[in-house]
């Protein structure tokens, strides 16, 4: 039996559009003002500390921040001082009700049984926690942030690395046998199999790449004994 279900958010969990033509886009344009106005908050200092570090220019003035963090989205970076500013800047669009977290309509049902079976539900997503926990509090459905036990990020490390899915599994206490991960990205699902996880395709729509990995088209098809 799994003793817990990791899944990953964007393709998998949630359209990979909402991501790239709503949250992205958000977060590209509300950057250089925002990042004026709270340049002197120590979580927003810190990132922009790691940016200029990253970037190899620890003169960058915030404008300079903003046109560097900008270049990153577009490469679609996953560096985390990115993550954790697109994060804070979603804070208000959510809030303000511009956009709810989109989920497939298969993903809160399917969650809802398999805590009811017992096992326990994380995110490991390359969104910041903070933003996971936005997104998941604000969704289509209202706030789901009672059925996870725990949200992973970039802090672990990335998740084509294996490593990564090692550190998770010792934060849980748990063997790679007793987890499922869950992702459309065949990378990360090799990455979490090589750390012992068991591993399931998300495929959401067609001709998407596969591997090796069991193919699921939506989280409805995923039985976590067997029988169902
Ligand atoms: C918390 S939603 C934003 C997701 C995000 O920023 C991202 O880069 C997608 O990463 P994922 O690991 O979920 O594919
Ligand atoms: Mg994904």
């Amino acid at each position: 039996m799994i003793r817990a279900v990791i899944t990953d958010i964007e393709g998998t969990t949630s359209s990979i559009a909402f991501v790239h033509d709503i949250l992205f886009p958000h977060a590209y344009k509300a950057l250089p003002e925002w990042l004026e106005a709270h340049a002197d908050e120590p979580a927003v200092a810190d990132c922009m500390d790691e940016v200029r570090a990253d970037a190899g220019a620890p003169e960058a003035t915030t404008g300079d921040v903003a046109g560097i963090l900008r270049s990153w989205m577009d490469e679609d970076r996953k560096a985390t001082p990115l993550k954790s500013l697109q994060g804070m800047i979603w804070e208000t669009g959510y809030r303000q009700g511009e956009f709810t977290g989109h989920l497939y309509r298969d993903v809160v049902r399917q969650l809802e049984r398999w805590k009811q079976q017992g096992a326990a539900l994380y995110i490991y997503s390359s969104g910041s926690v903070y933003a996971q926990k936005l997104m998941f509090g604000h969704s289509d459905e209202g706030d789901l942030t009672p059925l996870f036990s725990g949200y992973f990020d970039t802090a672990v490390g990335g998740k084509r690395d294996a490593e990564s899915y090692r550190v998770i599994l010792d934060e849980l206490g748990l063997h790679g046998s007793d987890v499922l991960f869950l992702s459309d990205v065949v990378e990360e699902l090799d990455a979490a199999q090589n750390a012992g996880l068991r591993t399931c395709q998300v495929c959401r729509s067609e001709g998407m790449v596969t591997g090796t990995h069991p193919v699921v088209s939506g989280f409805d098809e995923v039985s976590l004994d067997g029988n169902d």
